[in-house]
């Protein structure tokens, strides 16, 4: 890997005697979309904070663009854009007025930051509500405006913490395209979310956390090798025989997940899976056969759905 720009090693924050982060190691390297994909808790927004350099840690090693946040916090803070899990737009100002305020915090000169504002504001596609309010914005342009907001000082590194929680599909589609765009020009993005094909768009490399700890580690094709199968069917038979059935399709598939609503079963062929089912004389209530995601991955590796 090229130098890194993120280095955590051991990294861990505890609250009392309750570690939220426990001993997690990862690089990030300059250009990357590296993700931290875990369900709620798992130590995610935790984790964020501390490469923010707004939290300190408790013991373990973290740099960030060479520098260790404990010495260096301001610099650092100056080199990142934070996009937070809730929006904290300044709801008095207009839309462009929130860039332009904090452009001048940033201490960017007057004629200047005009000229990034509108710049942005065209990234953002928000040019033509420069002038509005920012609580007459839906929640998809307000999400925009903290990403615009965040990109002011041209940051090194982009942090975006659950980038799309809360957002309908459209506007989630319309984020993600904005994402797609930084990546190209080489901004080095870190995300989390729990949203499992968040993490298979936007990520090049990502973690897999759950309760403070690293699962597992790779690109999404290569977890999706690893950890499951190339297809799954979905059979339904009614949440009280479901675990009944599955003890008797024991040859059925690679290997089961019975979750309380479905039989889960991994094989390469998921069509033939369910030909054999029908030819043991069971009819399931609904099937469906699709790809492997990354929620089988977390499903193999924690034995819980991502989502609870
Ligand atoms: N200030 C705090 N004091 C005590 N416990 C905390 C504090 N902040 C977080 N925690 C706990 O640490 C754990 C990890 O929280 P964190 O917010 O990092 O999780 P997460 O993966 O980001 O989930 P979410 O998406 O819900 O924010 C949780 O059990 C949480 O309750």
């Amino acid at each position: 890997m090229p130098q890194a720009v993120i280095s955590a090693a051991r990294l861990t924050k505890k609250y009392k005697d309750f570690a939220a982060v426990d001993g997690i190691s990862f690089e990030v390297a300059p250009g990357e979309s590296f993700g931290l994909l875990g369900p709620n808790g798992a130590g995610k927004s935790t984790t964020m904070r501390m490469v923010g350099a707004v939290s300190t840690r408790t013991s373990g090693e973290l740099s960030i663009l060479g520098l260790d946040p404990n010495d260096a916090g301001p610099e650092i803070r100056s080199q990142l854009g934070v996009v937070p899990q809730q929006d904290n737009l300044d709801q008095e100002l207009r839309v462009r007025d929130n860039l332009i305020v904090y452009g001048r915090y940033f201490g960017i000169p007057m004629r200047a930051i005009g000229r990034k504002a509108d710049e942005l504001l065209e990234f953002a596609q928000l040019a033509d509500r420069a002038k509005s309010k920012v609580d007459d914005l839906s929640g998809g342009m307000k999400r925009r405006l903290t990403i615009a907001r965040a990109l002011v000082n041209d940051p090194r590194i982009l942090l975006l913490d659950e980038p799309t929680t809360g957002l309908d599909p459209q506007a989630r589609h319309i984020l993600w395209d904005r994402l797609f765009r930084l990546k190209e020009q080489g901004t080095t993005l870190v995300l989390t979310t729990h949203y499992m094909d968040e993490a298979e768009q936007l990520c090049d490399r990502l973690v897999v956390v759950d309760k403070g700890t690293i699962m597992a580690e790779g690109s999404p094709a290569a977890l999706i090798r690893e950890y499951s199968s190339r297809e799954v069917l979905e059979v339904r038979f009614g949440s009280d025989r479901n675990e009944e059935v599955a003890a008797k399709l024991a040859g059925i598939g690679e290997r089961h997940e019975v979750l309380p609503d479905r039989i889960l079963i991994y094989s390469e062929n998921g069509e033939a899976e369910l030909a054999k089912i029908h030819a043991a004389g069971y009819r399931p209530i609904t099937s469906l056969v699709r790809r492997s995601s990354l929620e089988d991955v977390f499903l193999r590796l924690t034995g819980r759905s991502l989502i609870e």
